[in-house]
């Protein structure tokens, strides 16, 4: 089975809380938390999908990225490779543009959250496990 690549964004704010948000019940995996981001179209770099997915999901403007991690993971209908970067900069407001929930939590808060399976690795990631 080919690996489905997908952009993902950890975006902080002033009090270095992270964006997460509920995947929608339209999706796969509905009600399972995440951090922004999606699958990336045909010829586009990891960085340029990374933009076009928060512009369309969360409504800002992402000028500056770094990578984070890179997770492989094999849930049962399907592989992923998730390329995640940690967002530097970014203009315009967070909001909700597919009424998908949105949260600013703590890395503490992380764990009350049913996360998607692949993110364990990143959320070890983030505490520097
Ligand atoms: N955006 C995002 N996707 C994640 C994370 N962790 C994780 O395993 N994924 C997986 C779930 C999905 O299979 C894929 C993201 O794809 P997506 O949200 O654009 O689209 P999808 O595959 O749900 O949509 P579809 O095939 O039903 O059209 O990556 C994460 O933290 N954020
Ligand atoms: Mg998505």
């Amino acid at each position: 089975m080919n690996r489905i690549v997908v952009a993902v964004g950890i975006v902080y704010d002033e009090l270095g809380r992270l964006l997460v948000g509920q995947r929608v019940v339209r999706d796969r995996y509905f009600n399972k938390w995440e951090f922004p981001g999606g699958k990336l179209e045909d010829g586009e770099s990891v960085e340029q999908a990374l933009v076009r997915e928060f512009q369309e999901e969360v409504g800002i403007q992402i000028t500056a990225s770094e990578p984070l991690i890179e997770v492989n993971h094999e849930y049962p209908d399907r592989s992923v490779r998730l390329l995640v970067r940690t967002v530097l900069s970014y203009q315009g407001q967070v909001r909700s543009l597919e009424g998908q929930a949105l949260a600013w939590v703590t890395l503490d808060e992380l764990d009350e959250l049913d996360f998607l399976q692949g993110n364990q690795a990143i959320i070890d990631a983030l505490r520097g496990v």
